[in-house]
């Protein structure tokens, strides 16, 4: 808890009221007084006691898809907050009824503060109304059958805000900022990078900023960012992650490419071609990979694959609303048809390489986005790697180039020549 942590210069968020009835978070000495810890309490939406937001199988505003995959056998069930009308947020039980299906019920309240399911039946708490539940074995509506049976606890990745220290801002992420935190857990405390959502984003935008995390947590290998945890008890929700001190990659190019070793270059790419390669055996389609998403960890400035907010695991995604993308990183068959596959990746991992050996430059220097996108697709216009690029370097780099896509080779193929090149 955060009492029994010493520092007070720390600080860590507390939901505050707005007089409009939106919520804010302020941040606040660590130690708050218990006059502010009841505060803390009150003004947490719909209306959560402690009985609930101590209890197990209360996971906050975890999304439908992260809920059913916790629940494994019929009568498995999780209370959550979830959003049911635009920007109301009630409480609702999710139980698995069998095993193609997973039902969502909404804690409705009366005006005396009784909680109830299906009107026949009430009570003062939400804990007795799921024990009434439990122990009678009565369904939670006749027509679904759904009985709950056994609560789900929440998993080790759902993490308290208590435990997340916020130190200083490191970034601006689309969703909210980017900080520098230290996680207390019970392995100790450690620091870490936060990602932070703007309490009132739309259910939308919620889901897509846990989906990354949802991602993220699949993957485990040393140049691939990894995930701690996400905290969804309260806004503004976060996702704790390592923390990688040197920065994004294209800001560190623009600072020192002109002064880096050439031997430093060649390893970042074989660094990023090795994590881009396990992230292609997973099966996954990072969409934006770009020296801006690859981060830089310790004193060796590890790369690390970063920002999977766009990624997918299906084999080809056809994606209509290409909205906001980075049109320079885009291979030909996604800028004219919208497809992404682990090949329109391969383009993207060729545009990284020019950016390293190009100091950070922004690719197709001189070119708008829409200029850009006219010469690839009209005239298969590519851009010159710089003179003194290895030619191992501009060799695969003009491969993953290809105008076809089955053309280009999988970052697994190309790997070891990297590595050699990286070593030498
Ligand atoms: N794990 C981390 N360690 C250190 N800094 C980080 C970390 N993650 C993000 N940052 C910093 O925060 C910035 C924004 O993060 P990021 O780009 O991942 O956010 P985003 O929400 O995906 O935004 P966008 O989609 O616009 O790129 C990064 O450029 C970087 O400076």
């Amino acid at each position: 808890m955060a009492s029994s942590i010493g520092d007070p210069s720390k600080v860590k968020y507390r939901i505050q009221s707005t007089t409009s009835g939106t919520k804010k978070f302020k941040k606040t000495k660590e130690g708050a007084s218990v006059e502010d810890k009841k505060d803390e309490t009150k003004d947490d939406e719909g209306s959560i006691t402690d009985d609930i937001r101590n209890a197990d199988f209360y996971h906050g505003l975890i999304p439908k898809t992260d809920a059913e995959a916790l629940l494994k056998k019929e009568g498995d069930f999780v209370l959550r907050k979830t959003e049911h009308n635009t920007g109301v947020i009630v409480l609702c039980i999710s139980v698995r009824v069998d095993a193609e299906k997973v039902k969502h019920f909404v804690i409705n309240t009366d005006a005396a503060k009784n909680y109830f399911i299906d009107v026949a039946h009430k009570e003062t708490t939400v804990s007795n109304l799921i024990n009434f539940y439990k122990t009678t074995k009565n369904p939670l509506s006749a027509a679904s059958g759904a009985k709950l049976r056994k609560a789900v606890e929440r998993p080790p990745w759902a993490i308290n805000h208590d435990a997340i220290f916020i130190m200083k801002k490191l970034g601006q992420g689309a969703f909210g900022e980017v900080y520098l935190a230290e996680y207390v857990s019970e392995k100790g405390r450690e620091k870490v990078a936060v990602k932070t959502m703007k309490g009132e984003a739309s259910r939308d935008a919620r889901n897509k900023f846990l989906k990354e995390a949802r991602m993220m947590r699949k993957y485990d290998h040393k140049n691939v960012v990894r995930i701690l945890g996400v905290a969804v008890h309260e806004h503004p929700l976060m996702i704790a992650m390592e923390c990688c001190e040197g920065g994004a990659m294209s800001s560190y190019l623009k600072k020192n490419g002109k002064t880096m070793p050439m031997k430093e270059k060649n390893r970042f790419v074989a660094e990023a071609a090795e994590g881009l390669s396990y992230l292609e055996k997973q099966q996954c389609i990072h969409r934006d990979i770009a020296a801006r998403n690859c981060l830089l960890s310790g004193k060796n400035n590890t790369v690390k694959i970063s920002d999977f907010g766009m990624s997918d695991d299906k084999a080809i995604l056809h994606d209509d609303t290409l909205e906001k993308v980075p049109v320079k990183w885009l291979a030909p068959e996604t800028l004219q048809d919208r497809i992404y596959s682990l090949k329109s990746d391969v383009w993207a991992f060729g545009v990284l390489v020019w950016e390293i050996y190009s100091n950070g430059a922004e690719p197709y220097p001189g070119l708008s986005r829409l200029q850009t996108r006219a010469k690839i697709v009209l005239t298969d216009y590519r851009m010159k790697m710089p003179d003194d690029t290895p030619a191992e370097i501009t060799k695969i780099v003009t491969q993953s180039w290809d105008k076809v896509p089955d053309k280009r080779p999988a970052i697994s193929a190309v790997l070891p020549d990297l590595k050699k090149l990286a070593d030498k």
